[in-house]
């Protein structure tokens, strides 16, 4: 049977290609920088330039389709996920390293029908490496296939995250206090490229064990979300639940308070980094744009080790 998506897929990795040329080609001569939510929460020309040329380029060939874009919510879009056929794009996953040429910038390309993803593409365009995966179909990197690592020891692991952008001290010190629980399970160590879509695709290269970051956004997930998956990878949420962070409803772990001013989340974030026998975890815990309280609060987490539990039987 002809696969519905194969023309949409294909024209996402010559965009994302062709993307990457001008985020090489910026980064020699214009890296004029702006800010978002944070003086620390960067945006460059060069994000918004990409983000319209791949949007531009795809409303040419697939007029009905919709989109969720980081710079056009930025701009004031909503950031709505209905059943349409619909583009989920990062222009620029890394800016801050874009900003700084440090060597991992990525374009971010998801595609979801009926809310579900059906292809992601990721290009590392510094490292020319091109990660994508068809659902059902296996995840690639430039087109070698990509496996999970098949580490069960979480104390022979590495783990990836990232700090985010905020720099409020109780954040912060949510952040450290969960790293330092991390560090001292003890893991051989903690990475991050600073880029989300990187490090989902370290995960699905085998080359991280795990990784987990909360208050990241949709756009940064959608893509590497199917290439962790098609390497046989786990997305969890903080209850042990298999995740669909690209879903308007996943509970976005950032609140830092429901309605009635408890603290569901923190009972929630009871556990973290579990490398089961079998595949791997990717836990991240995505900030919904638009309508929701997105303060990124960082939670206590403790640590548990493998073992089989009630919500992942097979593990
Ligand atoms: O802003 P951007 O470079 O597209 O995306 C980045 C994410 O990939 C990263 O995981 C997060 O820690 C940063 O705060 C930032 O959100
Ligand atoms: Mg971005």
């Amino acid at each position: 049977m002809a696969d519905l998506w194969q023309s949409a897929m294909d024209h996402a990795v010559a965009i994302a290609r062709k993307a990457g040329e001008t985020i090489r080609e910026a980064l020699l001569n214009d890296r004029k920088v702006t800010t978002k939510s944070s003086s620390v929460d960067l945006v460059t020309q060069t994000d918004q330039k990409v983000e319209k040329m791949i949007i531009q380029s795809v409303k040419e060939r697939f007029p009905a389709h919709r989109f969720i874009g980081e710079e056009s919510v930025a701009a004031g879009e909503a950031s709505n996920l209905t059943t349409a056929p619909t583009w989920i794009i990062d222009p620029i996953d890394g800016t801050t390293n874009f900003v700084h040429a440090f060597p991992f910038v990525a374009v971010s390309i998801g595609f979801a029908v009926n809310s579900q993803v059906e292809f992601g593409v990721v290009y590392s365009c510094l490292e020319d490496k091109m990660y994508t995966a068809r659902r059902g179909k296996g995840a690639f990197c430039n087109g070698e296939p990509l496996q999970v690592s098949d580490q069960t020891d979480v104390k022979q692991s590495i783990i990836a995250t990232e700090f985010g952008s905020s720099r409020d001290p109780e954040v912060v010190e949510n952040i450290f206090s969960s790293l330092r629980k991390i560090l001292c399970i003890p893991v051989h160590g903690v990475r991050g490229a600073g880029t989300a879509a990187v490090n989902m695709c370290l995960v699905a290269s085998g080359s991280v064990e795990a990784y987990y970051e909360i208050g990241i956004h949709v756009w940064d997930v959608a893509a590497g979300s199917l290439i962790v998956t098609e390497a046989g990878g786990v997305l969890m949420d903080v209850e042990g639940k298999n995740a669909k962070p690209w879903l308007p409803n996943t509970r976005p772990v950032g609140r830092n308070r429901d309605a009635t001013g408890s603290n569901p989340v923190s009972q929630a974030t009871k556990q973290i980094v579990k490398i089961s026998k079998t595949t791997l975890i990717v836990f991240f815990f995505p900030r919904i744009a638009k309508g929701v309280d997105t303060t990124e609060t960082v939670h206590e987490i403790s640590v548990t080790l493998p073992r089989k539990t009630e919500n992942h039987p097979e593990f």
